[in-house]
């Protein structure tokens, strides 16, 4: 479970996020959508420990990221790709990931052949794909069976069969009972995934609840986007004051 309550963060004296608050249940993949710029990475970096908010809680399983003892366990997450340097093997970074959180190695094998790295576990970061480089990603993020995940934008790089892959391997974890938090800033790359979205336009909410409530009274999806973010979409700008803030 993920709470957030009336998140406030400046950046360089603007209010980059501005009273963010939201739930990411179990059982459920929640999408967090904006365009660029719109506030996902800085909320979720707060929620993950690796900024401090001016206002606000952000919460994993009821307590903040940097007050947990075995985070890993808590939460897998995957923000910028993989993180792994370059010269390093995929399995070489997933090792150290485990032995620096006290995860038995017998996880390392498992987790690559999870995300279908099995193979190339062998090979050097730096030859990889972009989604090569998510999988690997989200192998770290699954080392500690974590009950929630947070992912900022997992689908970026991968081909339809990989979208395919990772929808099946969200959804599994979610219909496990797990908690699965992912933003993006495409509509379309969710449409198939989320039960819930919560989207952000300017550092605030503009609207959450359930894929179908979200979308209600907008002729699809993507107008549903672009009309509560007040991003220009295919038809010319939409505009953000129904959003219901
Ligand atoms: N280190 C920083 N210093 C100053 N401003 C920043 C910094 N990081 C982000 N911002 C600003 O904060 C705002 C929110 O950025 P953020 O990265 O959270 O958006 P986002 O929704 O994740 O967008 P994207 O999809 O492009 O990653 C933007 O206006 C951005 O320019």
């Amino acid at each position: 479970m993920i709470t957030i309550e009336q998140l406030t963060k400046r950046r360089g004296g603007r209010l980059v996020l501005d009273g963010v608050g939201f739930e990411a249940r179990p059982g459920r993949v929640t999408a967090f959508l904006g365009p660029n710029g719109a506030g996902k990475s800085s909320t979720l970096r707060v929620l993950l420990g690796l900024d401090r908010a001016d206002g606000g809680t952000a919460l994993v399983g009821g307590r903040p990221y940097r007050s947990l003892r075995d985070p890993l366990r808590t939460v897998g997450s995957m923000l910028d790709g993989s993180g792994a340097h370059r010269s390093r093997t995929a399995r070489a970074h997933v090792a150290w990931v485990a032995r620096s959180n006290g995860i038995p190695r017998g996880r390392v094998g498992e987790v690559l052949e999870r995300v279908g790295l099995a193979d190339a576990g062998r090979r050097r970061v730096g030859r990889y794909s972009l989604g090569m480089g998510q999988r690997l990603g989200l192998a770290a993020a699954l080392l500690g069976e974590p009950e929630a995940l947070v992912l900022d934008e997992p689908v970026n790089g991968l081909d339809p069969e990989g979208i395919r892959w990772m929808r099946g391997l969200l959804r599994g974890h979610a219909d496990a009972g797990g908690t699965v938090l992912l933003s993006s800033h495409l509509m379309g790359e969710v449409a198939g995934i989320a039960d819930d979205l919560v989207v952000i336009a300017g550092g605030r909410i503009a609207a959450r609840g359930t894929l179908d409530e979200v979308t209600a009274g907008h002729p699809s999806l993507e107008d549903a986007f672009f009309s509560l973010t007040g991003a220009a979409g295919p038809g010319g700008a939409g505009g953000a004051e129904e959003a219901g803030r």
